[in-house]
C-alpha cells in the first residue's frame, strides 16, 4: 500500500520532543510516510540546558532535499531554518517540489530560550517562504515580527497581524495564542484569506508543552497530504495538539515534551471552532 509523503526541512532536536523528531512522530500518527532534511542540529548543556544551534553544512542540505525531492512528495514543512542562506535553499526547494501542500513553521525561539535565531531571517522568510505558505504557524512573537505590528496581545492585535502575513503571500494564518495570550482558554486564531476563526481548546496549566508548535505545524502538513481541506486540517491539528500537550510529561528536571501519540492512545480534548 502506497503511503502519502511528507517531508520537513527542520532541525534536529536532540531531546526529541521538538524539531524533526515531533514532525517524523506526528507524520507517523498521521499514517503518512516521513521523510526530513536536516538543517541543524540543537543541543543542550547537560547542566542548564541552555541550547546549542550548529548548522549542517548547505551541500549537504541540498542533496538531502534533492533525494527527498525525487521521490514526489505530496506535502512539505518547514521548521528550525537558523540562516538566511538555508531558508533561500528551503524557498528553493518547495518551489521545485511539485506541491503546494506547503506548512511554513516560522521557528524563530526555542521555548524556554530567548534567544532570537538570528534577526536577518525575517525578511528572508518574507521573501522566500511567505509567497508559498499554503499555512503558515506562527507562535505570537513570530506572528509580530513577519507582520511588524510588534507583539499581538489581543484577538484584534491577531487579526491585524494575521491580515498583514495573507498580504505577505501567505494563503492561510494560524496565529498561535497558546498559553501566553490572556485568555481563559488556548486559542488560536486561523484566518483562511477571508473568515478569522478561533480555535479553542482547555488551556493546560503545566509547562510541558515543549514541541507543541512543530507538533501542530506537522499535523497541519500531513493532513493536507491525506486531502484534508486547509480548514479540516487546521482544526484535526488543533486536537492532536491539545491531546498531546495534555499528556506532556517530564523528560528530565529542565523539559516537558508533548506526548506526540496522545490523541490515538487516549481520545482528544474538545476542540471549539468559532467565526468572528
Ligand atoms: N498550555 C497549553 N494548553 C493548551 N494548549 C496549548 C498550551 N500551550 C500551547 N498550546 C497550543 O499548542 C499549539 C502550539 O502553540 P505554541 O505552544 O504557542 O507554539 P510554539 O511551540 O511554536 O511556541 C497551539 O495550538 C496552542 O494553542
Ligand atoms: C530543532 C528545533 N526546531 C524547532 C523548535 C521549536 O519548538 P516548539 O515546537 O516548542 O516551538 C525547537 C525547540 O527546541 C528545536 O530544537
Ligand atoms: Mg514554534
Amino acid at each position: 500500500m502506497a503511503l502519502k509523503k511528507t517531508l520537513t526541512i527542520a532541525g534536529s532536536d536532540t531531546s526529541g520532543g521538538a524539531g524533526m523528531q515531533a514532525d517524523l512522530k506526528t507524520f507517523q500518527e498521521h499514517g503518512t510516510y516521513g521523510m526530513v532534511a536536516l538543517t541543524v542540529v540543537v543541543t543542550m548543556d547537560p547542566n542548564g540546558w541552555t541550547h546549542n544551534v550548529t548548522p549542517l553544512p548547505t551541500e549537504l542540505l541540498q542533496k538531502q532535499i534533492n533525494t527527498a525531492l525525487s521521490t514526489g512528495i505530496d506535502a512539505v514543512k518547514t521548521g528550525m531554518l537558523s540562516t538566511e542562506e538555508i531558508i533561500r535553499i528551503a524557498g528553493d526547494a518547495i518551489a521545485k517540489s511539485g506541491t503546494t501542500n506547503v506548512v511554513i513553521d516560522p521557528v524563530m525561539v526555542c521555548k524556554g530560550d530567548d534567544e532570537v535565531l538570528n534577526p536577518g531571517n525575517t525578511d528572508a522568510m518574507i521573501q522566500h517562504l511567505l509567497p508559498l505558505a499554503a499555512v503558515i504557524t506562527p507562535n505570537l512573537f513570530e506572528a509580530g515580527q513577519l507582520a511588524g505590528t510588534g507583539t499581538p496581545k489581543t484577538i484584534e492585535d491577531m487579526k491585524v497581524a494575521a491580515r498583514k502575513i495573507n498580504e505577505l503571500g501567505a494563503k492561510a494564518v494560524v496565529i498561535k495564542g497558546g498559553k501566553a495570550l490572556a485568555t481563559e482558554k488556548a486559542t488560536d486564531l486561523f484566518f483562511d484569506g477571508t473568515t478569522f476563526y478561533l480555535l479553542e481548546s482547555e488551556k493546560v496549566s503545566s509547562t510541558y508543552n515543549h514541541g507543541a508548535g512543530c507538533t501542530f505545524a506537522a499535523s497541519v502538513t500531513a493532513n493536507l497530504a491525506n486531502g484534508l481541506s486547509i480548514k479540516e486540517a487546521v482544526i484535526e491539528a488543533k486536537e492532536f495538539v491539545s491531546a498531546a500537550i495534555a499528556h506532556g510529561w517530564a523528560l528530565n528536571d529542565y523539559v516537558g515534551p508533548v506526548m506526540h501519540g496522545a490523541k490515538s492512545r487516549f481520545g482528544a480534548p474538545e476542540v471549539t471552532v468559532s467565526e468572528i
